[in-house]
């Protein structure tokens, strides 16, 4: 039976030839670069997605309105001739961003949430917050505006086991910080642990999580599958199967605080196989197939809508989306590497066999 060879294995439910017909979904974190990057990997999600929450670690950062203004722009110039897809723009968190940059940003109509990045927790965070009291003003004004604050949960405390830092950011970080302001609209990203699936489940007030598709088909095994696979390296890292589970279980629970978010981050080739290889997962290509392939392996199939099309919009206070797409049960293999730029990319899952098609 084809499948994906590292992800871990359950039984297919579905006959081929079976179509599935959802609202047109969004993705609710995505990472899109820019220049040849950007116009590489755009076509592939405004295939997928209506609109996207784009990612704004860019070097050098996207900390102002302004600059938010101008790289929508470039978004939308990349966008393959009679593409309707929609950027939501961020900013990025910094200890010097004022409460009145957060008041433009959310005048402007098109910022839709601060990322916040523990600095030295990700790719291009060296511009993160390194205390959180630095950002006070303007975690003060997004509590008063109603701006979501969207965390990469994880410490960066190098004492901290590299696979508790998602577990210890909530224990040490993410209570205080929701403790001091109750009325925070909080978007935990891309989140990896039973314990995150739990507190976000179990916590007061707004709060929602987004899950990729890579955290929900794999554990931690599949960095380490028969040698060091570097294409399966994210941040925050794979995990234990017990949490992969527990994020498999929330996600297709119905529950309307688990929402779609890829995170698909590409990195060139060389970036990901290199001494010291950047972490990502790219996702863009085929993030809907993945994630039905999951929902499918889980038997919830028809939680798939919710999760993928209805829920993230509703806790972003965004219109859900017209328009349907339909996926087939229906092989294909997945591509073993891109063209990115003047670079090559390799997609997640590359050279192997996936059981869903979005049709086009
Ligand atoms: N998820 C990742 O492993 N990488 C992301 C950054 C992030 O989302 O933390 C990237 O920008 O490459
Ligand atoms: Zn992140
Ligand atoms: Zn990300």
């Amino acid at each position: 039976m084809p499948s994906l060879s590292h992800h871990v294995p359950a039984p297919a439910v579905v006959p081929a030839g079976t179509t599935l017909t959802i609202a047109r979904p969004d993705d609710w974190h995505l990472h899109l670069r820019d220049g040849e990057a950007l116009a590489a990997v755009l076509p592939h999600t405004a295939a997928q997605f209506a609109r996207a929450i784009v990612m704004p670690n860019l070097r050098p950062p996207v900390t102002t309105t302004a600059l938010a203004a101008a790289y929508r722009e470039r978004i939308l110039a990349a966008r393959p001739a009679g593409s309707d897809f929609q950027p939501l723009m961020t900013l990025y968190l910094t200890d010097n961003t004022p409460a009145e940059e957060i008041r433009a940003a959310k005048a402007s109509g098109f910022v839709h949430a601060v990322k916040l990045y523990p600095a030295g927790a990700t790719t291009n965070s060296d511009s993160g917050v390194t205390d959180l009291r630095h950002a006070r003003a303007a975690l003060q004004a997004m509590q008063e505006t109603g701006m979501v604050l969207a965390i990469h949960g994880e410490v960066t405390d190098r004492d901290i086991d590299v696979f508790d830092r998602e577990k210890v950011f909530i224990e040490h970080t993410l209570i205080p910080l929701r403790r001091e302001f109750p009325g925070l609209r909080v978007v935990l990203e891309h989140i990896t642990t039973q314990d995150a699936a739990d507190y976000v489940r179990e916590a007061d007030g707004e709060i929602a999580a987004t899950i990729t598709a890579h955290h929900l088909l794999y554990n931690r095994n599949a960095i380490f599958s028969g040698g060091l696979r570097p294409h399966y390296y994210c941040l925050p890292v794979l995990k234990r199967e017990r949490h992969r589970h527990a994020l498999l279980e929330a996600a297709t629970s119905g529950n309307p605080r688990f929402f779609l978010g890829t995170d698909s981050a590409p990195h060139a080739r060389g970036d990901k196989e290199a001494d010291c290889g950047c972490a990502g997962c790219y996702t863009g290509l085929h993030a809907l197939e993945l994630y039905a392939t999951a929902f499918e392996a889980a038997g919830r199939l028809e939680r798939l809508e919710g999760f993928a099309s209805h829920f993230g919009a509703d806790f972003y206070r965004l219109p859900r989306n017209t328009g349907t797409v339909t996926l087939r049960k229906q092989d294909w293999v997945i591509p073993s590497e891109l063209p990115f730029g003047e670079r090559t990319l390799v997609p997640l899952a590359q050279g192997e066999t996936l059981g869903w098609r979005l049709l086009g």
